[in-house]
């Protein structure tokens, strides 16, 4: 498991899945292999922002990523919800994603003023999502100065949005033709 070319070989893809004309890029078959998903925490951490204070998961895959990461990096890490799942005071976006549309919630005072929150999700796609995530930490009083993927799909854009917006992108992956 030398490079990322070999972690890229452990993605199943799927296509017209969830829609006609979507290939899913399916990290399971990643995450069974245990040397393949140890790897992609060790190689993503590696990528982490020295000052960083709290890691950001966005539910659910998103959460798979956040968890090992923050516990590699001995950080908390901060749950960002689909509906209806929270139960203290919340605030939420809704947004639009590449086969249909969502919304992520977030508890009030979860995000200490002028935090610096890493924002990490397994793939990234049109950026709906991590704009979402964004938004909510920043309307959270934190900032986001880095965000973090296994899976990038450039020609989506959402690497780019996220970009336009200040905050440096990374990704292990990166499938071109998406
Ligand atoms: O860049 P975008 O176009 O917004 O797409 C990326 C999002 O789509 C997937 O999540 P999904 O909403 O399918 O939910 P899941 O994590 O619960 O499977 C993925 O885990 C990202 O969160
Ligand atoms: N093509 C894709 N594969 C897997 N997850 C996704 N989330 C959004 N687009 C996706």
């Amino acid at each position: 498991m030398n490079s990322n070319a070999d972690l890229a070989a452990l993605i199943r893809n799927i296509p017209d899945y969830p829609k006609p004309g979507i290939m899913f890029r399916d990290v399971s078959s990643l995450l069974l292999d245990a040397e393949g998903y140890r790897m992609t925490i060790d190689r993503l951490a590696a990528l982490v922002d020295p000052d960083t204070q709290l890691v950001a998961g966005i539910e659910a895959r998103g959460f798979i990523v956040a968890s090992a990461l923050a516990y590699v990096l001995g950080l908390g890490q901060l749950m960002l919800r689909k509906p209806g799942k929270l139960p203290g005071e919340k605030i939420g976006t809704d947004y639009t994603l590449e086969y249909g549309t969502d919304r992520i919630e977030m508890h009030v005072g979860h995000v200490q003023p002028d935090q610096k929150v890493l924002l990490v999700d397994d793939l990234i796609a049109t950026g709906g999502t991590a704009l979402a995530g964004v938004d909510l930490i920043q309307q959270g009083g934190g900032r986001v100065e880095q965000a973090l993927f296994i899976v990038d799909l450039p020609d989506l854009g959402g690497a780019a949005k996220l970009r336009a917006q200040g905050v440096r992108v990374a990704s292990l992956i990166g499938f071109d033709g998406d």
